[in-house]
C-alpha cells in the first residue's frame, strides 16, 4: 500500500488576544461506568490540559459522583445506566443533544460493552457534522457493528490498541490483521472513511492516504489509563479547529513527549496515566514555544 509519509507534525496557531473560553472549543467525553469512572476523568482532565476551552464528561449516572469529584475544572452530564451501571442505550437523547452543542465528542473509555451502548456507538457515527473519536469500548462496541462504514456519516477517529484493532478487523475483513501495523492502519482507515491512530510504540496515524509514524514515547507509558489520556488530548486539538488528521498526529505526538517527560521525572516504572497529564504543559511548550 503506498501512503505519503508525512515527517512535520502540526501546531495549534497561537490564542488571539481577546480569546475566551468559547473561542478554544467546547468538547464532550462520553465515558466511564461503575468501576471504570477513572477512564472519564484521565480523559477529561487530559482534555483541559490539552487547551479545551470548556469540557463535559458525561457518564453513567451513579460513576458521576466520582468522577466530577476527581477534577474540579470540567462539569458533567448525568447519563442514564443499566443495572450493571453502565451508560445505558436511553441516553441517546441527551448524547444527541451534547454531540449538537460541542465542538467535538469522544466516546469509549471505561464504557464497558452492552447492546444499548452498541446502539448508542451505532447512531453517533451515522450523525452528518459530527466530529468524533472513538477510544476503547467505544471500538469494542463498534467492532459488533460489522455494517457501521458504509451508514457512517460524522467525521471519525478511531484509536485502537492492538487488542481493539484485532476486533475490528475481525469484525469488517474475513482474514487475519497483517503484521505490518502500517499496512492495517492504512487499509482500516480506507475501509471505513476514518482516520487511524494504531497505538503502540512507533503508532501510526493515517487517514488511507497520508500516514506519520510517531517517534515519541516509550515503554513506561504500558501502564493502564494511558490511552484514555491520548483520547482527551485528541479531542480537545479537535475542539481547538484542527482536522481530524492533524489533530490526531499532534495528539500522538505530544502524548509520547508527555510520557517521555514523565519518565524522566520518575522514570518508567513507576509512570501512571496522571503523570501523563501533569507533563502535559512541558510538552506543549517545548513544541508550541510562542503559546
Ligand atoms: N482507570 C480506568 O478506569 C481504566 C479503564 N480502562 C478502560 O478499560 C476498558 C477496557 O480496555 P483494556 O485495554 O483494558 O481491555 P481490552 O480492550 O480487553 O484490551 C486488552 C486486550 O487487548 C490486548 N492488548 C492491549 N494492548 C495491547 C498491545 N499493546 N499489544 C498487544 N495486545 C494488546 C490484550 O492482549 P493480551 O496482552 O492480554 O494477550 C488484551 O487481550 C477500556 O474502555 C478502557 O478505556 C483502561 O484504560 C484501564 C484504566
Ligand atoms: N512501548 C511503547 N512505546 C510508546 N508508546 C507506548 C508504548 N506502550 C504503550 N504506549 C502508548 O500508551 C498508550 C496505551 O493505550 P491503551 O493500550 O489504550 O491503554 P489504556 O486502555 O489502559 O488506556 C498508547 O497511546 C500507546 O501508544
Amino acid at each position: 500500500m503506498r501512503m505519503d509519509i508525512v515527517r512535520e507534525v502540526p501546531r495549534l496557531k497561537p490564542r488571539p488576544a481577546d480569546g475566551h473560553k468559547g473561542t478554544f472549543g467546547k468538547v464532550c467525553i462520553v465515558a466511564g461506568s461503575v468501576g471504570m469512572a477513572g477512564a472519564a476523568a484521565l480523559a477529561g482532565r487530559a482534555a483541559l490540559r490539552s487547551g479545551a476551552g470548556l469540557v463535559r464528561v458525561a457518564t453513567a449516572r451513579s460513576a458521576l459522583p466520582t468522577v466530577a469529584a476527581l477534577e474540579p475544572c470540567y462539569t458533567t452530564i448525568a447519563l442514564p445506566e443499566d443495572s450493571a451501571g453502565r451508560i445505558s442505550g436511553k441516553a441517546i437523547g441527551v448524547i444527541l443533544d451534547a454531540a449538537s452543542q460541542n465542538d467535538a465528542l469522544a466516546i469509549g473509555p471505561g464504557l464497558g460493552t452492552s447492546a444499548g451502548l452498541r446502539s448508542v456507538v451505532g447512531t453517533l457515527v451515522q450523525q452528518d457534522g459530527l466530529r468524533l473519536v472513538i477510544d476503547g469500548d467505544g471500538l469494542n462496541n463498534l467492532s459488533r457493528l460489522p455494517d457501521w462504514p458504509g451508514k457512517h456519516r460524522a467525521e471519525v477517529v478511531l484509536t485502537p490498541h492492538p487488542g481493539e484493532m484485532k476486533r475490528l478487523w475481525s469484525g469488517l475483513f474475513r482474514e487475519a490483521l497483517p503484521s505490518d501495523r502500517q499496512e492495517a492502519a492504512g487499509r482500516m482507515a480506507q475501509a471505513t472513511g476514518s482516520v487511524v491512530a494504531f497505538k503502540g510504540a512507533g503508532t501510526v496515524v493515517t487517514d488511507g492516504r497520508r500516514a506519520y509514524v510517531n517517534s515519541t514515547g516509550n515503554p513506561g507509558m504500558g501502564t493502564a489509563g494511558s490511552g484514555d489520556v491520548l483520547t482527551g488530548i485528541i479531542t480537545a486539538l479537535m475542539g481547538q479547529g484542527l482536522a481530524c488528521f492533524e489533530a490526531t498526529v499532534l495528539g500522538v505526538y505530544i502524548h509520547g513527549a508527555a510520557g517521555d517527560i514523565a519518565a524522566d521525572a520518575c522514570g518508567q516504572i513507576s509512570l501512571t496515566a496522571t503523570d501523563i497529564i501533569e507533563a502535559l504543559p512541558e510538552a506543549f511548550r517545548k513544541s508550541h514555544k510562542r503559546i
